[in-house]
């Protein structure tokens, strides 16, 4: 058995995020993720090269999609014999596809990989319904002309083919993870004052990250865009403060929603991908390390039956992965908290500042504490520059490693909540 050996990050690559049925609104997600693998592999110089594997994903697929990443793989300039397969983890597919990838490094089992994830609402992948889909399939196999009649027969009273369009809804309670999140802002007392101070620090850091040239080295331009199209560098509390709520904003709570499309991350396409690599090939290639790959941890939570919020996973992941690391929740110099919504980033700050929740639902004697929130989120995050679901964790694993590159030395944390009530958590040091 191979000891477990260091694992770098390299760099990443991403293509600016747009809008849902904006400037992406005809590109598939092969198409995006293609581009984000080809701005990648001709940065760091992998044309003709077979990569150990390459790990990516997507929320929303087609069917048509069986392996989306083995068909991008083989339709860019990678060595064709690079194995490459999907995975699927919500929100949290692009960090849980780079914790695979950092596994089998660690372990020996291959010397360098490819994590990635890629999205689009603007091509969401629409079913009809089930009786008329069941039976379009017995009649492509029917055998003789009277069973194709007689199934042909069955069409007429099905009409209309009324399709099924996907909600961003979890499927065990019909709530969108917005209602979701409305929920647990009124658990925790999250104010609206908070939550788009929060969101306007998301588009001013990120605006101030463009201005100072800081993706120049992580993105490629795609189809006309050279920055995320939602970061609105000019909004302001007044602005933020006048929009009206739209999750929660029914029902005997209404008159306390506070959710707003401004503190809300939006719909969005995108793609990005994320070189992890051994020490060994990193020296061989001579490729600076930009952080190295340290800790991961994902809980899950249970919103169907519990009081738990569902995106309140990560609570319950980081106190578990600081334990096994044998770290303090201020032993950071920086948090990477994804903001699928203000309400749910300071949520999750809020319980692990809570001695009651730390000591009830976590077994602590203490609680966590609270963070340096200068420290949070310093180049922005998805209020600001998106959120095309299972390309987020691209984006912030290759954003921290940049900051930790760039620093000297230090330490990260990423949390990234996802559907279905869990959460993927992860360490970089340098
Ligand atoms: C999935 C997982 O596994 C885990 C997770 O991450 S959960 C998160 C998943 N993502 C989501 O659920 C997406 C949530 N967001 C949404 O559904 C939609 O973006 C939304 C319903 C919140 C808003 O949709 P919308 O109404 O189409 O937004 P949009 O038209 O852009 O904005 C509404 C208004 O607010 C304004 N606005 C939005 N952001 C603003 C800002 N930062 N500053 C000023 N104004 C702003 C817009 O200009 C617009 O104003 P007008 O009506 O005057 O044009």
């Amino acid at each position: 058995m191979q000891s477990v050996r260091r694992v770098a990050v390299i760099g990443g690559n991403r293509i600016p995020f747009a809008r849902s049925n904006s400037r992406y609104a005809h590109a598939s997600n092969a198409d995006m993720l293609g581009a984000a693998l080809d701005g990648l592999v001709a940065r760091f110089g992998l044309a003709g090269q077979r990569v150990g594997e390459v790990v990516a994903g997507a929320v929303l697929k087609h069917s048509r999609d069986f392996n989306l990443t083995r068909e991008v793989v083989l339709g860019s300039r990678l060595d064709p014999h690079t194995p490459a397969y999907d995975i699927q983890q919500a929100c949290g597919t692009g960090l849980e596809a780079a914790i695979l990838v950092a596994n089998k490094i660690a372990l020996g089992q291959i010397e360098v990989g490819i994590a990635g994830g890629v999205d689009t609402t603007s091509d969401a992948p629409l079913a009809v319904n089930e009786d008329l889909r069941r039976t379009l399939i017995q009649l492509n196999s029917a055998r003789t002309l009277g069973e194709r009649l007689k199934l042909a027969a069955k069409l007429r009273p099905l009409q209309p083919f009324k399709p099924e369009i996907p909600r961003n809804a979890e499927p065990r309670t019909g709530l969108s993870m917005g209602e979701h999140a409305a929920k647990t802002a009124l658990r925790w007392n999250v104010d609206r004052q908070a939550q788009d101070e929060l969101a306007l620090r998301s588009h001013q850091r990120l605006a101030a990250a463009y201005e100072k040239g800081f993706f120049d080295d992580l993105m490629t331009p795609y189809l006309g865009l050279t920055r995320d199209q939602n970061l609105r560098a000019d909004t302001s509390l007044e602005k933020l403060g006048s929009l009206k709520p739209v999750f929660g904003a029914k029902g005997p709570d209404a008159e306390r929603a506070t959710m707003t499309a401004g503190n809300s991350s939006p719909l969005t396409d995108g793609a990005s991908t994320v070189l992890l690599a051994s020490e060994e090939w990193a020296r061989e290639h001579h490729l600076p390390v930009l952080a190295w790959f340290s800790w991961s941890e994902t809980a899950a939570v249970d919103f169907v039956h519990g009081d738990e919020g569902l995106l309140m996973a990560p609570a319950y992941a980081v106190p578990r992965m600081l334990a096994r690391a044998g770290l303090a929740l201020q032993d950071f110099d920086y948090y990477e908290i994804h903001e699928a919504f203000a309400s749910q980033v300071l949520a999750t700050l809020a319980a692990w500042e809570s001695p009651e929740f730390c000591k009830e639902r976590l077994g602590l004697d203490a609680p966590l504490g609270s963070i340096d929130r200068d420290k949070l989120n310093v180049n922005g995050s998805s209020l600001a520059a998106g959120h095309p679901f299972a390309a987020t964790g691209g984006r912030i694993v290759a954003t921290l490693a940049k900051l930790l590159d760039q620093k000297g030395s230090g330490r990260g944390l990423i949390s990234i909540c996802a559907a279905g009530g869990q959460g993927v958590t992860a360490i970089l040091e340098r």
